[in-house]
């Protein structure tokens, strides 16, 4: 039985609107990942022929950081559970979703991580950013304190990942709050930083929808195109016999290599419990992630506050 054969029968089928058949295409050329229209040929003829070894099992994380209040958790459950929230809830430590895709018919996941913005719970939320193979870099295109800064965050993300194997994205959010003479002054801002710090730029609306499924469409095609693109590079040197090894990720290998002990840390919140966040509790959730059945699900690391 074919890898992807039996990886198909563990897990129920993927939501017919996660599947994706062809490459969904950058918001703006100036700033995009690549301008290709379609898949590499070697990835689309690698997944034809089932020889797309480990990725099938792979579970990629996505981490999404940014200032408070800037739209992280709204874009998240815009697109997870086509839902948005007037009210804001600060996220207090992080959240997590889970979502299954099948790009050129091979299942892929992504582990989207929620971070929080408040500085106070910005040690917690930390502890979290370590193997993310995309960082998403959100900021308010209706505050320009926010794009500006972007680079501090990009800077913590990276402290605890390997700048060469991370995908990154800038993503403006709350575009319907802004005219469209408001907005194409920030977007110019915007893509120059994008450029710099080599992200793919994109500007939604978690309130009207607009951009939020063809955003997260994107970032699962390139994920996935480049998880392919590793796994036949290593199988091109593994190959021994037609037989092909299967071994820990990449993303795995880093880390576990760089597991650090996250520090503990207490806050209160707003109804003045004191609450510690520490490694045990990574632990538990590093489990849960380990138990993932292929249901997309939310489990809160810390508490909402309203
Ligand atoms: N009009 C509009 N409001 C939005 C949009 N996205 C988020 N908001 C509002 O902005 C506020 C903050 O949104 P959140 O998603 O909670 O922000 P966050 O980045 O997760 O904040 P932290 O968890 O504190 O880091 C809420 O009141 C949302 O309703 C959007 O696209 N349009
Ligand atoms: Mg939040």
């Amino acid at each position: 039985m074919s890898v992807r054969v039996s990886a198909m029968s563990v897990l129920p089928p993927v939501r017919r609107d996660r599947v994706i058949a062809q490459l969904p295409q950058y918001f703006r050329k100036e700033a995009a990942f690549h301008t290709k229209e379609d898949f590499n040929n070697k990835v689309k003829t690698a997944c034809q022929e089932q020889r797309t070894g480990t990725v099938g099992f792979k579970i990629s994380k996505v981490i999404v950081v940014g200032d408070l209040a800037v739209g992280k958790t709204c874009l998240i459950n815009r697109f997870c559970k086509d839902a948005f929230d007037k009210n804001y809830k600060a996220t207090i430590g992080v959240d997590f979703e889970m979502e299954r895709f099948e790009v050129l018919g091979v299942p892929f996941s992504l582990q989207l991580w929620d971070t929080a913005g408040q500085e106070r719970f910005k040690c917690i939320a930390s502890t979290y950013y370590r193997g993310a193979q995309v960082v998403i870099i959100a900021f308010d295109v209706n505050d320009i304190a926010s794009l500006g800064h972007v680079r501090q965050w990009l800077e913590d993300a990276l402290k605890e990942n390997d700048p060469t194997g991370v995908q990154l994205f800038l993503i403006g959010t709350k575009k319907d709050l802004s005219s469209p003479a408001q907005y194409s002054q920030i977007e110019q801002d915007a893509l120059k930083l994008a450029q710099e710090i080599k992200a793919e730029y994109w500007a939604v609306s978690s309130l009207t929808g607009e951009n939020v499924k063809e955003f997260f469409f994107r970032v699962a095609s390139l994920a996935f195109e480049t998880n392919v693109l590793a796994e036949l590079e290593k199988s091109g040197s593994r190959q021994i016999g037609g037989v092909v090894r299967i071994n820990s990720t990449s993303n795995n290998l880093h880390a576990s290599s760089k597991k650090k002990q996250p520090n503990c840390c207490a806050f209160q919140d707003n109804q003045g419990h004191r609450q510690v966040k520490s490694k045990l509790q990574t632990e538990n959730k590093e489990k849960d992630l380990k138990d993932f059945c292929g249901q997309s699900r939310r489990r809160d690391a810390g508490v909402s506050t309203s």
